[in-house]
C-alpha cells in the first residue's frame, strides 16, 4: 500500500491537516502513529481507512477487507454488544466473532446494551467488529486508552498475529502499548507533515541490537523519492555499534531494510 503526496483539508480555503505525507506500507508491518493532540493522527488514520479521500494526492494498493477501530466507538445504538456484533458479522459476510469476544474478555458484556459501555469497553466491541473479518488492514484509533490491564497486554499479540497473516497493522498510541513488538515502525504527525523515526533508544550509544531492531526503517528515502536505481547492502558489524551505525546512515539519507542478530 502506498501513499503518494496524499495531502488532506477538511474544507476548501481551510489547511490542510495532513500535508504531502509519503509512505510505502507492507504486509506484515506493525505502525505506531504518534502525534500532539490535533496533529491529525485521526485524520490520516481515516484517509488510511478510505473513510476520507485525500483532497491531493493518491493512496494505492489498500487491501481489500480494512478493519477498523475508532477512539470514539459509536456506542448510542439500541443494540446489546451480542446483537450489534451478530449484525456487523452478517454485514462481513458471516465472519466469525466470538472467538475476539473470548481473546477480549467479553463474556460479562455480552448483554449490555451498548449504550451503557464504559470507554474501555466500548472500544473492545469496536476492536472485535474491526477484526472478525480478518482484515488486511487493521486500523486502531487510540486502541489502549481506557482498556483494562488484561487487554492492554493481550493487544500486542493481536496485532502481531494480523501482522503474521499477511495483514498491515496501524495504531495511534500515546501510550507505547506496543513498543514490545519487534521491527514496530513509528510514525509521527508533526505539524501535519507525516515522519518515520527511529525509537528514542537508538539516539543513545547504549542501544543493543534487540532494541535496534525493533524501529529498522524509514518511509521516505531519498534513493527511493529519486527514482534512480537503488541497490541493497548487507553489512556486518560488532552488535555494539548497530545503533551508532543506524543512526549515521539515517543522518546521510540511507535506509535500513533488515536487522539480523547473528552468532
Ligand atoms: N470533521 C472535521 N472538520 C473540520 N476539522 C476537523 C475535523 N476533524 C478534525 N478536524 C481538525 O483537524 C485537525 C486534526 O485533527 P485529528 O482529530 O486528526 O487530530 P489527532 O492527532 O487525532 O488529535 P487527538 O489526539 O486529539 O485525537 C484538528 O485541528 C481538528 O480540529
Amino acid at each position: 500500500m502506498r501513499l503518494s503526496q496524499v495531502s488532506f483539508r477538511y474544507r476548501r480555503r481551510e489547511r490542510f491537516v495532513i500535508q504531502h505525507a509519503d509512505a510505502h506500507l507492507a504486509p506484515g508491518d506493525v505502525i505506531e502513529l504518534a502525534g500532539v493532540n490535533g496533529a491529525g493522527k485521526s485524520t490520516l488514520l481515516r484517509l488510511l481507512a478510505g473513510l476520507a479521500a485525500p483532497t491531493k494526492g493518491t493512496i494505492t494498493g489498500r487491501p481489500d477487507v480494512v478493519g477498523f477501530a475508532p477512539d470514539r466507538f459509536p456506542a448510542d445504538q439500541p443494540f446489546t454488544v451480542t446483537a450489534y456484533l451478530r449484525h456487523m458479522s452478517r454485514v462481513r459476510g458471516g465472519a466469525r466473532w466470538e472467538p475476539w469476544a473470548e481473546r477480549l474478555t467479553m463474556d460479562h458484556l455480552l448483554a449490555v446494551p451498548l449504550g451503557e459501555l464504559s470507554k474501555g469497553s466500548a472500544h473492545k466491541v469496536g476492536l472485535v467488529q474491526a477484526l472478525m473479518a480478518e482484515p488486511g488492514l487493521l486500523i486502531m484509533d487510540e486502541p489502549f486508552a481506557g482498556l483494562d490491564t488484561d487487554t492492554r497486554e493481550s493487544l500486542p499479540s493481536i496485532a502481531a498475529d494480523v501482522a503474521a497473516r499477511g495483514g498491515i497493522v496501524i495504531a495511534s498510541d500515546h501510550q507505547g502499548g506496543l513498543r514490545a513488538l519487534p521491527g514496530l515502525r513509528h510514525w509521527t504527525v508533526v505539524d501535519g507533515h507525516l515522519k518515520e523515526s527511529t525509537t528514542t533508544v537508538l539516539q543513545e550509544s547504549t542501544a543493543t541490537v534487540a532494541e535496534a531492531v525493533t524501529a529498522p526503517e524509514t518511509v521516505t528515502a531519498p534513493v527511493e523519492k529519486s527514482g534512480a536505481p537503488v541497490a541493497t547492502v548487507a553489512v556486518t558489524l560488532p552488535a555494539a555499534d548497530v545503533a551508532r551505525f543506524l543512526t549515521r546512515m539515517r543522518d546521510e539519507g540511507y535506509q535500513a531494510r533488515e536487522i539480523e542478530e547473528t552468532g
